[in-house]
């Protein structure tokens, strides 16, 4: 029995299939059937035009009509509705210039990267398997389908991406088709960086990723990358055994702290990355070096956001190369803090002023709440007002 992703999303091939149109799952989703693995996105391939399949849907979003696709919602959950085509050049090395549907998907599977994400599935479970796809899965092989030098080629990003599924797969790769990543390795220098760093992220997030780095090095692709270039030895620093990380942040920040001469915001600025990314790096890498002169305390909770506490650990183990710290310690001092934000705080800006009529406003009101935030979180005094006012006698604020 087929499990449930495709179960639902059996309507949609009966209803292109019903109007005389051949559909299949295809690519990724068919891997990870036969891999048993989480199922990601069920792709659909079809002989059916992209207009037709707008015609005989009633929610179909245009995503990228001009390469064959379309989003068809079913049942609130999409899928992404393919015509068969083959490629024209990639000159642009994102997009193909131009596409050409065709009605027959054997030569649609032949453009595909690899043998293990070039396998169909019809309604009824049958596989479509023309490179032996099937047999490389068994046998834990990343190759391309046919020519890998044609196929890298077209897209560069497929070297990366081969890395990336020997990663989270945990294959080898196919020394032929090593090769000819190598004989075409320069040209990642053609794509764009988002491209890599979206593989570069799943790759990092691999069970495998220590394999992974070692076919990186080996290639040396870091030669075309932005920041790797300039320190050539940076893949080398990691430490010996990387466990796996789970966002592009966590990322920089490991290479932040096995080199903190590259700073976090010349990371993001090469990699073009968000400013969310930014912000989670910075705050893993400021957790990280409170945590290496402070050890695991109230203060270090109290400024990291409860949704990075895990990747904190990743990072933690990574550096340290131990499994010490635990989630539910982390979590058991975070419901023991006294306040979670400064606005908790018994004392404002506004009751300094009152206590200090004669001062002008100034940088001392921030530096002396900073103060007395620290020593409430660190348990050294108590969050109220009275408490904060004595404390205030015997720690004055700073001269002007
Ligand atoms: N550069 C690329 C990108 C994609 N594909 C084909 O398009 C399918 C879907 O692409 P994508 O969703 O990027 O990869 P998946 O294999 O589905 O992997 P994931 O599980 O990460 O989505 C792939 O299986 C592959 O057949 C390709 O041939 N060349
Ligand atoms: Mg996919």
């Amino acid at each position: 029995m087929l499990p449930k992703v495709f179960l639902m999303a059996k309507p949609v091939l009966e209803h292109i299939e019903k109007q005389d149109h051949k559909a299949y799952f295809v690519g990724g989703c068919v891997r990870d059937l036969l891999l048993e693995r989480p199922i990601g996105d069920i792709d659909i391939a079809t002989s059916a035009s992209p207009a037709f399949i707008q015609k005989i849907f009633t929610k179909v979003i245009p995503v990228g009509i001009e390469h064959g696709t379309v989003i068809v919602r079913h049942n609130n959950e999409s899928y992404e509705v393919t015509t068969f085509r083959i490629d024209g050049n990639y000159s642009d090395k994102r997009h193909p210039d131009s596409v050409q549907f065709i009605d027959n998907i054997d030569k649609d599977l032949e453009r595909r990267d690899f043998t293990i994400n070039s396998l169909a599935m019809d309604l009824n479970g049958n596989m479509i398997d023309l490179f032996g796809g099937i047999n490389d899965i068994e046998k834990r092989v990343i190759r391309t389908v046919g020519n890998g030098y044609e196929r890298f080629t077209e897209d560069p990003l497929r070297i990366i991406r081969a890395i990336r599924f020997s990663s989270q797969l945990g294959f080898t790769i196919d020394p032929k088709t090593f090769q000819e990543m190598k004989d075409v390795s320069s040209e990642i220098k053609t794509l764009a960086i988002e491209r890599i760093a979206n593989e570069f992220t799943k790759l990092f997030a691999g069970n495998d990723v220590n394999r992974a780095l070692t076919y990186v090095k080996d290639l040396q692709i870091e030669r075309y990358l932005p920041v790797f270039c300039d320190f050539p030895h940076i893949l080398s620093s990691l430490p010996a055994s990387i466990r796996p990380l789970q966002s592009f942040a966590e990322v920089i920040a490991l290479f932040h702290l096995v080199n903190p001469t590259i700073e976090v915001s010349r990371w993001v600025k090469e990699w073009k990355c968000s400013n969310k990314t930014k912000q989670e790096a910075i705050h893993l890498v400021e957790a990280y070096f409170h945590f290496e002169s402070h050890g695991m305390d109230p203060w270090l909770i109290y400024r990291l956001t409860p949704a990075f506490y895990e990747g904190f650990i990743r990072i933690s183990e990574n550096i340290t190369q131990t499994t010490t710290i635990r989630l539910q310690e982390m979590k058991a001092i975070e419901q023991q803090l006294s306040i979670h934000s400064k606005e908790e705080l018994a004392f404002n800006g506004y009751d300094l002023m009152t206590l200090f009529p004669e001062r002008k406003r100034g940088r001392w009101i921030q530096n002396l709440l900073k103060r007395i935030e620290f020593n409430v979180v660190s348990g050294k005094l108590e969050n109220n007002k009275k408490e904060i006012k004595e404390w205030i006698k015997w720690n004055p604020p700073e001269t002007n």
